[in-house]
């Protein structure tokens, strides 16, 4: 692979790394907690890792300095190739409660990133692609709906499309489903899978649900607690496209009972 390959990467190579993160630290100056230590990671196109641990071991705080939301207060993050030190366009977030303004209809909603960015115009010009993310999310038919009227699910969907309509180059999601029932939890993480695969889109997920980590994810970064730091990132080999029934599998709860062991652990990881 020559380095301008590398390099490129609106169109980089599925496995090609997108997201750099070197020694990154941060203590909270106000009460001096150090809320992470020396984290050193790389998420790859196309790859779906999520990070589990603890109440209070650092994952929120991970995922911000990830976004470019706070800076770390030492080390490197680098997207694409380029520094993160505020927020950017090819960043989607998606965080527990979906966020939607209720005098926008489900379409308006999604095109707001792009109202936000560019104005008015293009914000009418993105609704028909916003209408064919609807319509991958299985939410054709409610375009012209108003939030109060979608499912907490079919809101959830319309965040995803919201998220994905400025096609960024990676997805941070801050348990994104945690607030629906476990069935249409199961439903959404299976619809996240499809997506993702779809967009060849790079995903990044904070979870509490051992569960969710392994069917969904390529690698699990599992943290431990004061200071958050990693202690182990777990490769997940059962197949894709994974299924729901794979969770009643040997193998399936074999990665389980092993990341629930470390876990258990606690600071003694
Ligand atoms: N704004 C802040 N100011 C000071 N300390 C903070 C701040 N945010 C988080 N912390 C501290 O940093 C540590 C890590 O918090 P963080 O929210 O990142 O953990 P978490 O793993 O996401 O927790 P949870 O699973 O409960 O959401 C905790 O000890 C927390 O008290």
């Amino acid at each position: 692979m020559t380095a301008a390959l590398v390099h490129d990467y609106a169109g980089a190579p599925i496995g090609a790394p997108v997201y750099e993160l070197s020694n990154v630290s941060k203590t909270y100056a106000r009460n001096l907690v150090v809320a992470l230590q020396d984290v050193n990671l790389t998420l790859r196109k196309g790859s779906f890792t999520s990070v589990i641990g603890s109440s209070g071991c650092g994952k929120s705080t991970l995922l911000k300095i990830m976004a470019g939301l706070i800076p770390p207060t030492k080390g490197r993050v680098v997207l694409q190739g380029k520094p993160v030190t505020g927020p950017r366009r090819d960043i989607g977030m998606m965080f527990q409660q979906a966020t939607l303004f209720p005098w926008k209809t489900a379409a308006e909603n999604i095109v707001l990133p792009i109202e936000i960015r560019d104005g008015k115009a293009a914000a009418k010009k993105a609704l028909d692609k916003a209408h064919e993310l609807m319509e991958l999310v299985g939410l054709k038919g409610f375009e012209n709906v108003f939030p109060n009227e979608l499912s907490g699910g079919m809101a959830q969907r319309t965040s995803i499309c919201r998220m994905l309509i400025t096609e960024p180059a990676v997805l941070l999601l801050d348990e994104p489903f945690s607030a629906l029932d476990e069935l249409s939890r199961d439903m959404m993480n299976m619809e996240l899978q499809r997506i993702c695969r779809e967009q060849e889109a790079t995903a990044f997920l904070v979870t509490h649900s051992i569960q969710e980590a392994v069917i969904l994810s390529d690698e699990i970064v599992v943290m431990k607690p004061r200071p958050g730091r990693i202690a182990e990132v777990v490769k997940v080999d059962l197949p894709r496209p994974r299924t729901l029934h794979m969770m009643t599998t040997h193998e399936f709860g074999e990665i389980v009972d092993y990341i629930r062991g470390m876990l258990d652990k606690g600071e003694d990881m």
